[in-house]
């Protein structure tokens, strides 16, 4: 893979230089069933995602709920492992060129180009001073100040705990500064033998921002964290994050849902969906040019609390839901609601079971299914009717005109019906503008 298409490298006016790298990161979690609890499948909640963060700069990471954003947060903070792929902290710049150069090896010779690199830099390999050094500098921030801010806990011991933790403070010590980051937050002395309960959402979001901040990080991983609060509230939560961004300089991943928070927040946003990257790019990039269907799909369900007439369109934009993650579909995963999907987007034996699904009667009478590969194989039905009846289907606008063109087979032999569609390979991301890659075979 090139740089081009593994990461995404900006050169924004924040020229703080790169704090984080992701590459290539991965987290499958296995799917367990039966008496024995075997392992028949994986969930690909992340699967290959590529990006910088830099330092003093706020990166959006959208995508609909499923699409792996908190999981990647963790990720990104070390708090759960990958299955593959790593997050390197602080590398200078010839650093993250080796790094950039080596994912162009074959695998084996990767592995040793990496190996200096990975155990200086790597978050799940580096040596334990260097990961407290990076755990201290990488905090987070969750969207229910009600779970993660423990109920029997004063709030004197919530925001201090990282400093006792870390033994940088006791004491009276320990209460002052942790006044002074109750006052950083809009909060005061008078808040500090309270507990989270007699805090408003609001308020309690600002304990946990102030928590954050005790170590004084370089990045903060804000997962969704102005969901659950009113919008007003929500305003003055995302004007003090910026206000503490600027006297700190501080670095933000910025995960939510929702684009018009991010329009106002970020410098740059990463677009999601089913464990990849689709687009990335500078805000106003995206914004003003967005090149990938799901991408402009989230910018047009944004509008949904706008006009009336705007609601129903956008809604059909975004039609069906997030497909399986555990069966994500081939080549483009948005292929299945794109509005301009292609025939050489990666239609493939799957989608026919998920027309499947919707055709109660038809699906009743499948006893089989072969397949030679992801885009050929056979169904086998009850009867010869049935099998003719789904031959049909295939062919009729039932299913859709993209679908029908990448169809090159669809033969029936008595109950079976042979399908072949053209083959498709994953779609990378590719360059559409300085610091802007989509991941579309549309241009
Ligand atoms: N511990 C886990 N075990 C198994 N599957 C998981 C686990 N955590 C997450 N998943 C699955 O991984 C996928 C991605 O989940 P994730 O929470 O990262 O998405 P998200 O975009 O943050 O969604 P939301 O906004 O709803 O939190 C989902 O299908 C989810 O069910």
């Amino acid at each position: 893979m090139t740089r081009l298409q593994s990461s995404f490298t900006p050169d924004a006016s924040k020229d703080g230089g790169t704090l984080l790298s992701v590459r290539d990161v991965a987290k499958h979690y296995p799917i367990r069933s039966g008496a024995l609890q075997r392992v028949v499948g994986q969930v690909r909640a992340v699967d290959g995602v590529s990006f910088d963060i830099r330092r003093g700069e706020t990166l959006g990471l959208v995508g609909e709920s499923g699409c792996g954003k908190t999981t990647l947060g963790r990720l990104v903070s070390g708090l759960i492992a990958p299955t593959s792929g790593q997050t390197y902290y602080d590398l200078d710049s010839s650093s993250l060129a080796a790094l950039d150069a080596a994912q162009t090896l074959p695998e084996a010779e990767r592995h040793a180009a990496l190996a200096a690199i990975n155990a200086a830099h790597g978050i799940e390999t580096m040596p334990i001073e260097a990961k407290n050094r990076f755990r201290r500098n990488c905090q987070m921030v969750f969207q229910d100040s009600f779970s993660s801010l423990n109920p029997r806990h004063l709030v004197i011991d919530l925001v201090g705990r990282p400093l006792r933790v870390h033994k940088e403070a006791s004491g009276s010590d320990l209460t002052e500064r942790v006044v002074e980051l109750l006052e950083q937050v809009g909060l005061g002395r008078q808040h500090l033998y309270r507990y989270p309960h007699q805090f408003s959402g609001g308020q309690r979001q600002r304990i946990s921002i102030a928590r954050a901040l005790a170590l004084d990080p370089e990045l903060i991983i804000l997962d969704e964290p102005t969901s659950a609060l009113d919008v007003s509230v929500q305003a003055q939560i995302l004007n003090l994050l910026n206000d503490l961004q600027a006297e700190r300089n501080l670095a933000y991943l910025f995960v939510t849902h929702d684009l018009s928070v991010v329009e106002h927040m970020a410098d740059r946003i990463v677009t999601m969906y089913l464990g990849k990257v689709v687009e990335a790019g500078p805000t106003r990039s995206i914004f003003d040019a967005s090149a990938h269907p799901y991408t402009r799909a989230l910018m047009a369900a944004k509008l949904d609390l706008g006009p009336a007439g705007a609601a129903s369109e956008n809604k059909a934009v975004l039609d069906g839901a997030v497909p399986d993650p555990a069966r994500p579909p081939r080549g483009c995963r948005f292929h299945t609601r794109c509005p301009v999907a292609t025939a050489q987007c990666g239609w493939e034996i799957d989608d026919i079971v998920r027309i499947l699904e919707r055709h109660e009667a038809l699906c009743d009478t499948l006893t089989d299914v072969t397949r030679e590969s992801d885009f050929a194989g056979t169904l086998v039905f009850e009867d010869a009717d049935a099998a003719q009846k789904m031959a049909a289907v295939l062919a009729s606008e039932a299913v859709p005109q993209p679908f029908r063109d990448a169809l090159e087979l669809a033969e029936t032999t008595g109950t079976k019906l042979r399908v072949r569609f053209r083959q498709a390979e994953d779609i990378k991301l590719t360059r559409r503008g300085p610091d802007h890659l989509a991941a579309c075979v549309l241009g």
